[in-house]
């Protein structure tokens, strides 16, 4: 208790300056307080006047209930932190202000600072998750998406602009922890309201950095930096694209970008933006950001094994299969299956019907003829039923010998409508119509292919003997792999949509009368059913994002391409932790999706999950996986060196897993991963599932972008052996920790006597 009065003590500027932003938080949700009791009145009024209002006046009460009804759903979301950020800015060189209340201006006036460096503050704006306005419509908060906001981000102390003082305010709820700032302007003395403007803490970045994980991403709005905010701010009409290594925030900047995206043009992309990530591990870690930054229903954020209603794929091929399902050359045999699984229907020999009397009949070569005929085209297959009728119709009229019966062109149509309708109502022609041109779902087509005969037919010049066996093979597997989604989207392009029954929607009265489903906060659940609705229709988006660009094989970006044949872009990736083999075809694929658009590059340089320790281990696996390539600059070191130790002769190698990382759980206060080959996967998590949920057992690919407080990384040759990316992929493997690293090596990674594997001595 003593102490606890000394520190307060000692930290009386802290404590006033806390207390300042205390005020204002205050202020805000007074104001906030008063919005709501605005929109309560409204709404009663509304509800009051509804039966005479008309609606369209009841759609924009109800809009400002709903906008009510947002910030009250934020505030009592105890969000963290609220309002996070503050900066005290030099006067402008002119005195226009912007939409959002605050000056336009991003260079000071001339004389803002005066001779003797010493300089008044000319505003302040508090920086926030949502814009709150006072009742003079002066800005309490700015939202960190409006331009007011941008310099919180940019400002440096190379390149500061007007920001002299630059703060990070943590809250929880409605009380203020703690304010860090950073000067942008050292030189200058400034003052506020006749005071020198105080400096409190010592960065906030790091303070963020050090912090434990958990199995949720956290998002990065207070401290997003200047490199990471040209990304997320970058106009939208082209390509962005950026790369980076491990731990630069490119997912991190990927979904700010999302939420930036909505705020700059909602009626655009509300509903439309489409977010691909390589896992469903890295969607459950991401998909809590949105939401935290209000953007909630709006970003259908997909694993690209769940791109195709109803798959949800999570096994993984082994690489030689992956290799084969992933590339362009699979194109050819899905052309040839899509066509080739017609004879799936087991249509007889001959065709016979009896027509004018007469028994008329098609052969098997005559048949053969005419599918070949109607397969002519690119046309889907599906789409070709009626043409292949007709021509069928057409062989057997001209066998009736019916033809020349009238020159009369009218007497002549009729005799051949009354024959069509005849034969086409005809149980025999019906039956084997349905059997000769079945209607084809893609995934009958795919359940054709793990016939081996049948695919070695389909992939003739295209695929060898072996691949056609080993692609049979896993096909003949129960459930899909990540890898056959990708297939099953082509294949439905190659037939085309079998006609879907549509899916009843159930209607709200409420509904009809104001159109107002997607505004009411009230009837939350229908909202969401809505969007869930209207992700599961949608086949196009307006904007799509790609997290982990470098992983998506050919077949892949084929699928992706197609929902954003009309979208811009933001692609990010690292192609030294591409998993996929062969860079070069995905380049030309990955080309195609995004089309002739313009693009513009980013590279984020700077890594901020590994400490310098973890990240100068990693580097040398990048010598050897992609020589010359350069690796980002760790932020910051812990003083930790990785751990090796290696098994012993005789010895349990998931044993001497379980022990580390029982050891490392004791180290740190967040989560420890795991990382073994892919093989071993299911041997870990059985092995490790009494460590309790901090602990995560992961196969090699399924560790993509994730992160964790430390990790063991189990058998580096293991991984790196798994494939031809395989050293790409323990690349992946060692960035993953943000404190600490234990290197666990078996026989095969030949440890010397400190125990450091083969793949990671000098
Ligand atoms: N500006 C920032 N402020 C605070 N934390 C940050 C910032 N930028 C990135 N981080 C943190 O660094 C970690 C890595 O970010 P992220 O996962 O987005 O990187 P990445 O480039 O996608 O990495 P990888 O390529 O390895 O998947 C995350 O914990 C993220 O929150």
């Amino acid at each position: 208790m003593a102490a606890q009065q000394a520190d307060r003590g000692v930290d009386t500027v802290r404590d006033r300056e806390i207390g300042i932003e205390q005020d204002h938080l205050d202020q805000v949700y007074h104001r906030l307080e008063e919005k709501i009791h605005e929109a309560e009145f409204l709404m009663n009024d509304a509800a009051q006047r509804g039966q005479v209002g008309t609606p369209g006046a009841l759609a924009e009460r109800d809009a400002q209930v709903f906008r009510a009804g947002i910030h009250l759903n934020r505030l009592n979301n105890e969000y963290e932190d609220f309002l996070f950020g503050r900066i005290d800015l030099l006067t402008g060189k002119d005195g226009k202000k912007g939409p959002d209340g605050a000056y336009t201006s991003v260079e000071p006036s001339e004389d803002a600072v005066r001779p003797d460096n010493t300089a008044e503050i000319g505003e302040t704006l508090h920086i926030g998750r949502i814009g709150v306005l006072d009742s003079d419509y002066a800005p309490l908060v700015i939202d960190w998406r409006a331009p007011a906001a941008a310099p919180f981000y940019r400002s440096t102390p190379v390149d500061p602009g007007r920001v002299v003082r630059r703060r990070v305010i943590r809250s929880k709820g409605r009380k203020v922890l703690g304010v860090e700032d950073d000067l942008m302007r050292p030189e200058l003395k400034a003052s506020l309201d006749g005071r020198e403007l105080a400096v409190i803490g010592d960065g906030a970045l790091m303070a963020a950095l050090g912090q434990a994980r958990s199995h949720t991403m956290r998002d990065i709005v207070s401290s997003i930096q200047a490199e990471q905010d040209l990304v997320i701010r970058a106009p939208a009409n082209s390509v962005t694209y950026v790369e980076g290594g491990p731990g630069t925030g490119k997912t991190a900047v990927a979904l700010h970008r999302a939420a930036y995206l909505l705020y700059q043009d909602r009626r655009r992309y509300a509903g439309g933006i489409l977010i691909v990530s390589p896992t469903p591990l890295l969607v459950a870690y991401t998909e809590g950001v949105l939401p935290s930054l209000g953007e909630e229903g709006q970003v259908a954020i997909r694993a690209v094994g769940s791109l195709v209603d109803g798959a949800e794929a999570t096994a993984y091929d082994e690489p030689a299969v992956a290799r084969v399902k992933g590339s362009s050359r699979m194109l050819k045999v899905l052309r040839n299956a899509a066509r080739g699984a017609l004879e799936l229907g087991e249509a007889p020999e001959r065709l016979r019907v009896v027509a004018f009397g007469r028994r008329l009949e098609l052969e098997a070569d005559e048949l053969r003829r005419i599918r070949h005929n109607v397969l002519g085209g690119t046309a889907p297959v599906n789409l070709l039923r009626p043409r292949a009728r007709r021509l069928l119709l057409d062989a057997l009229y001209a066998k009736s010998g019916a033809a020349g019966r009238h020159t009369d062109p009218e007497l002549a149509a009729e005799l051949r409508s009354s024959f069509d309708e005849d034969v086409s109502t005809e149980d025999s022609f019906v039956t084997f119509l349905d059997a000769w041109w079945p209607e084809l779902t893609p995934r009958r087509v795919l359940d054709a292919m793990a016939d081996e005969k049948r695919l070695s037919r389909w992939a003739r010049r295209v695929l060898n003997q072996g691949e056609v066996r080993r692609l049979a093979r896993s096909l003949r597997r129960d459930g899909l792999s990540v890898h056959d989604v990708a297939l099953l989207d082509e294949l439905q392009t190659l037939l085309g949509a079998p006609a879907r029954p549509r899916r009843k929607r159930e209607l709200d009265p409420l509904d009809q009368l104001t159109g107002l489903e997607e505004l009411m906060p009230v009837r939350e659940e229908t909202q969401r059913e809505r969007a869930e609705r209207l992700a599961q229709e949608r086949t196009e988006y307006a904007h799509v994002i790609v997290d982990e660009a470098q992983d998506l094989t050919p077949m892949q970006w084929r699928m992706v391409g197609r929902r954003g044949r009309h979208a811009t872009w933001t692609v990010v990736g690292d192609p030294a932790q591409s998993s996929w083999p062969l860079p070069d075809e995905a380049a030309e694929a990955r080309d195609e999706a995004l089309g002739s658009r313009p693009r513009r590059r980013f590279e984020l340089t700077v890594n901020y999950r590994n400490p310098a320790e973890i990240a100068e281990l990693a580097t040398k696996v990048l010598a050897l996986a992609m020589p010359g390539m350069e690796a980002p600059r760790a932020v910051r070191s812990t003083g930790v060196e990785p751990r090796f130790v290696a098994v012993a002769d005789g010895g349990d190698l998931m044993e001497l897993v379980h022990q580390e990382a029982r050891r490392l759980l004791e180290r740190v206060d967040g989560t420890v991963g795991v990382v073994v080959a892919m093989n071993r996967r299911e041997q870990a998590a059985r092995r490790l599932a009494d460590l309790g949920d901090r602990v995560v057992a992961l196969g090699s690919l399924e560790a993509k972008g994730l992160e964790y407080d430390a990790t063991v990384v189990v058998s580096p040759a293991e991984i790196a052996d798994e494939s031809t990316a395989g050293l790409r992929v323990l690349y992946v493997a060692l960035t993953r920790a943000t404190q600490q690293l234990t290197v666990v090596s078996g026989r095969r990674d030949e440890p010397d006597a400190e125990g450091v594997p083969d793949l990671l001595r000098d």
